[in-house]
């Protein structure tokens, strides 16, 4: 049985539904997006620099205020029901802020606090999650010591200590060794197939292309192209035979917007 399912009404539901999800900096950064995620679903989100990854991340995650459009987090409203929404929602921006002073310990009984987890269950998840995030020996160490890949595993500890349903991470392997990466991708894994979602960025194509479901190709704000590895496949032409082949078909700038769009 899925670690995540609240009754009927919330299986049934999307973990993400965007509609016509709009921001404009001057600008449309993200225009009238429309994308869909169900639980249990491990979702790439692609795009080049500039594309807004970070801009929609932010909107879902409650930082940003959407312009215009819906979100629905497992059918609630994450735009009239913000607090509602981020109880079961985990953010992990590409440059996580810790408080230094503390250490891996301190700081997940901080942020579990915020979240009003009780103190027993918040010590039995940090455990675990440092366990899991080989972070265990340094739990009473500052975090003010640590590389940038400990630093990142500590923040998507915090950013799980809810035991959220959806998560929402923003470029979370970058800049991780090989070692790193391949705790952080199991454990997001396993986190999937306890039946949270995900929606993950990368500029990292081979992780998109061996952890996700279904991809997602964002252009000017827009989705131009969804699908499994095998449909953007199809979509691009059969001669691009990598998910980096059809991602540069897909957003070379004289390419034609497609179907998705
Ligand atoms: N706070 C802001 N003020 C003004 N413009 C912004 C702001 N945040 C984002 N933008 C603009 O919105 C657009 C989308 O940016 P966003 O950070 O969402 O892109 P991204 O796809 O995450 O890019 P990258 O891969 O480089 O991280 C860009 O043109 C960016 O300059």
């Amino acid at each position: 049985m899925s670690d995540y399912g609240s009754g009927r009404d919330a299986a049934a539901q999307p973990a993400l539904r965007l509609s016509g999800l709009s921001k404009s900096f001057g600008k449309p950064a993200v225009d009238r997006l429309d994308l869909t995620v169900q639980a249990g679903e491990f979702y790439a989100l692609l795009g080049p620099n500039g594309a807004g990854k970070t801009t929609t991340l932010r909107m879902v995650a409650g930082l940003l205020p959407a312009d215009s459009g819906e979100i629905g987090i497992f059918g609630v409203d994450a735009r009239r029901q913000p607090i509602e929404a981020k109880r079961i929602t985990a953010w992990l921006p590409d440059e996580p802020m810790l408080y230094d002073k503390l250490d891996p310990l301190e700081y997940l009984e901080f942020v579990a606090g915020l979240w009003g987890v009780p103190p027993e269950v918040a010590q039995e998840r940090a455990v675990e999650l440092l366990h899991v995030l080989g972070l265990w020996e340094q739990r009473f160490e500052r975090c003010e010591g640590f590389s940038r890949g400990m630093k990142q595993k500590v923040a998507l500890a915090g950013a799980l200590i809810h035991n959220p349903k959806l998560l929402m991470l923003d470029e979370p392997l970058t800049g991780l060794d090989a070692a790193v990466a391949r705790q952080v991708k199991d454990l997001l894994v396993e986190r999937v197939r306890a039946g949270a979602a995900i929606v993950l960025t990368t500029h990292i194509l081979e992780v998109a292309e061996r952890l996700a479901d279904r991809i997602g190709i964002i252009h000017h704000g827009r989705l131009i192209a969804e699908g499994t590895l095998g449909e953007l496949r199809s979509i691009a032409g059969e001669r691009h035979s990598t998910l980096e082949d059809v991602f540069l078909e897909l957003t070379r700038p004289d390419a034609v917007a497609t179907e998705a769009a």
